[in-house]
């Protein structure tokens, strides 16, 4: 189909929001012609997309993947020891959603108060929640949807090692819930959902659930992908189209060659947290010192474009785990006997398939005790009192168990693995991303921030402490695997102990170095005992101290960002308003998560997907439009009964 060049709508980035707009608006009316231009590749029916236990490769560095884009910090840190953090964000159609970890949680209730804007409270949101989700989980309350585009599950299997995981959190204080999604559960655990759609084991991307799914019916919306974004252009401060580039500059010596689309009506910027802010910049809308010493004509002078940049910050421990666990690390190490058995059976019943998993089943939130905030420091202290205190739906850490290891296995010893994700939900560290030069090729200037506020160590420590006696009360335990944990003193009683003889003779049975000697390099762990009463590991200021190098060495995204373009009164820094529409233009919409002026306790998908919901609405009655409900069949996918599933056996 030829391309028009001019159209109603243009969407600018396919992640989770943009597909949410672009979806929503042209199945709304068939006559509005929407195009949206993605600066990745489509995703359509990739394999490598839609099975589930694959994620992993995405995260994969090789100079082949152009999956992600790989953000590094342009300067070391010094709150990181010297080092640069790299944070890597989609590079595909369906943003984050085609590469991410499936991972299903939401923001609490208060976190969307806190937006503190007219229409963004949770009660006014709850309706969006709940008409995106295609819910397919028992549920104890009503929060969720049941007729959308987007599938939620347990996916299609649940390790053993998750229940063991879920038991021994209790026996640490966390208490088992059947749905901590509820908007206000702050420290319970539960059975970790994911985007997978329990009938077809697939992944449930943004862009199959709102875009493919109106491609497949009607003929007004327009995919344009490996297509870059290089700035709007304006009439005046009014919107009127939008200039592209092809998203690899191989051609025509470094020369950028633009080509023009026009848009009637309106322009949303939907290119995420780091893509949307250096649009705008390139387009003439940031701060005007910066602007003009590119030599780029200012449309509106916004200081906060780019600024605020927030994440959360994972770091993770890895344990040693009986051999007779169910991981995938055979899986993933390459196996190639496993590696077909998996494929196979993903093939013949995807519906009940390990690989119709992320292998992340559990997972809890938790707040810290009034004994353990005495613990956590002046600093935490102060922001716990200004941001927690009398917010109890805010948990201060997410924790949750992987069954195998996330890590490059060619780097670790033979074995089986589970992994102990620590994430902060609320930094108080902020960052910033500016361009560099108006040519859309040229990197970015950007400073992550992590770690850049010193309340945020004590939590991580806390947490590592938390999932750490988690991990030695599970029955499947058999000890840390010491190259992921911090370096305690070796003769500190906190120092790691790896693997437990036993099971390292039963890995290894005729092995004749197993079990030798060898000062504090080889002392493998007595063998484990299961049933023995554990103590708390006790720690010093020195053993605390090994923690927070450790974080600062190894602290990273959780691939979370937002807040770069926020929505705020903007004397105070804000880029849009409560309708969304960029301060100082016209027929200009931010529709991403760069929107957020606070974050947002949960793994973003969700949020993403309601802010692009949200945005939809916004845009749809600008222009005079009621949305469609339900959405298009969604690909793939059975069409939801729109009620709520039952605890069904398969
Ligand atoms: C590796 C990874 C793992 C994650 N795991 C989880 C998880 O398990 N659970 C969860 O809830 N969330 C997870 N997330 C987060 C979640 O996917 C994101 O929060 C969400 O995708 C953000 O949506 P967005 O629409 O704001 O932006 P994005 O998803 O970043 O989408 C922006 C899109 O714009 C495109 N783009 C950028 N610049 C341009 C340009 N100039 N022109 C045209 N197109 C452009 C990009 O290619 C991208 O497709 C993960 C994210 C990543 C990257």
């Amino acid at each position: 189909m030829v391309h028009p060049q001019e159209v109603d709508v243009i969407v600018a980035g396919g992640g989770p929001a943009g597909c949410v707009v672009a979806g929503r608006l042209a199945y709304s009316d068939p006559n509005l012609k929407v195009m949206l231009i993605e600066g990745g590749a489509n995703n359509r029916d990739d394999p490598w997309v839609y099975r589930p236990g694959i994620f992993v490769k995405n995260m994969q560095r090789d100079g082949i993947n152009d999956k992600a884009t790989f953000y590094t910090d342009t300067m070391s840190s010094s709150f990181m020891r010297g080092r640069k953090s790299i944070v890597p964000c989609a590079n595909i159609l369906g943003g984050g959603s085609s590469i991410n970890f499936q991972m299903y949680t939401r923001a609490s209730a208060s976190d969307w108060d806190d937006f503190k804007t007219d229409g963004w409270t949770a009660k006014d949101l709850l309706p969006l929640m709940k008409r995106l989700e295609n819910y397919q989980k028992p549920s104890n309350n009503d929060t969720h949807g049941y007729d959308g585009p987007i599938a939620i599950s347990n996916g299609g299997t649940i390790t053993a090692l998750a229940q063991d995981f879920l038991r021994a959190s209790d026996a640490i204080g966390v208490p088992f819930s059947d749905d901590i999604q509820d908007l206000e559960t702050s420290h319970a655990s539960e059975i970790w959902a994911k985007y997978i759609n329990r009938h077809t084991g697939r992944r449930s991307d943004a862009a199959t659930a709102y875009v493919h799914s109106v491609m497949d019916v009607q003929n007004n919306l327009f995919l344009r992908t490996n297509s870059r974004v290089s700035r709007v252009i304006f009439e005046g401060d009014k919107a009127v189209g939008v200039a592209y580039v092809p998203a690899r500059n191989r051609a025509h010596q470094g020369q950028t060659m633009e080509t023009i689309v026009k848009a009637r009506k309106c322009v949303v910027l939907s290119s995420g947290t780091l893509g949307t802010p250096q649009i705008l910049e390139r387009s003439g809308v940031g701060a005007a010192d910066l602007l003009k010493k590119m030599d780029i004509k200012v449309v509106s002078d916004l200081p906060g474009v780019g600024e605020q940049y927030q994440d959360h910050y994972t770091t993770l421990s890895i344990y040693r785990v009986s051999n007779e666990s169910q991981t995938l690390d055979d899986f993933l190490r390459g196996d190639k006997d496993v590696q077909r058995e998996l494929f196979q059976e993903w093939e013949i019943s995807p519906e009940k398939a390990r690989l119709s998993s992320n292998a992340i089943d559990a997972g809890f939130k938790i707040r810290p005790t009034e004994a353990e905030l005495k613990e956590m420091g002046p600093e935490f202290n102060a922001l716990w009192d200004k941001y927690f205190k009398d917010k109890p739906d805010k948990p201060v850490m997410f924790g949750s168990i992987v069954s195998a290891a996330y890590a490059d296995h060619s780097l670790l010893p033979p074995g089986k693995y589970i992994t102990m994700f620590q994430y902060l939900e609320y930094p108080a560290s902020r960052g910033k991303i500016h361009i560099a030069s108006p040519n859309p090729y040229v990197e970015p200037s950007f400073d992550s921030g992590f770690m850049n506020d010193k309340a945020d160590f004590a939590p991580i420590r806390w947490s590592y402490k938390k999932t750490r006696e988690v991990a030695r009360r599970m029955d499947a335990f058999r000890g840390e695997l010491t190259s992921h944990h911090p370096h305690f003193h070796p003769g500190s009683p906190a120092a790691c102990k790896d693997i437990d003889i036993g099971t390292a003779k039963g890995m290894l049975p005729n092995g004749f170095t197993v079990g030798i000697h060898m000062g504090t390099w080889h002392k493998p762990g007595d063998t484990y005992d299961a049933s023995k009463v554990h103590e708390d590991i006790k720690y010093t200021e020195e053993d605390d101290k090994a923690i927070d190098d450790w974080i600062a060495d190894h602290v990273e995204t959780t691939w979370h960002s937002l807040g770069t373009c926020a929505m705020k009164p903007r004397e105070e820094g804000g880029v849009v308003d409560g309708r969304l529409n960029v301060f100082g233009t016209k027929n200009l919409k931010c529709v991403d998560l760069s929107i957020c002026p606070d974050n947002l306790g949960t793994n973003t998908y969700s949020s993403a997907l309601l802010v692009g919901e949200k945005g939809a609405d916004l845009v749809a009655e600008d222009l005079g439009l009621k949305l469609r409900l339900p959405h298009a069949p969604v690909p793939h996918a059975p069409v939801p009964k729109g009620v709520p599933a039952t605890q069904q056996l398969r």
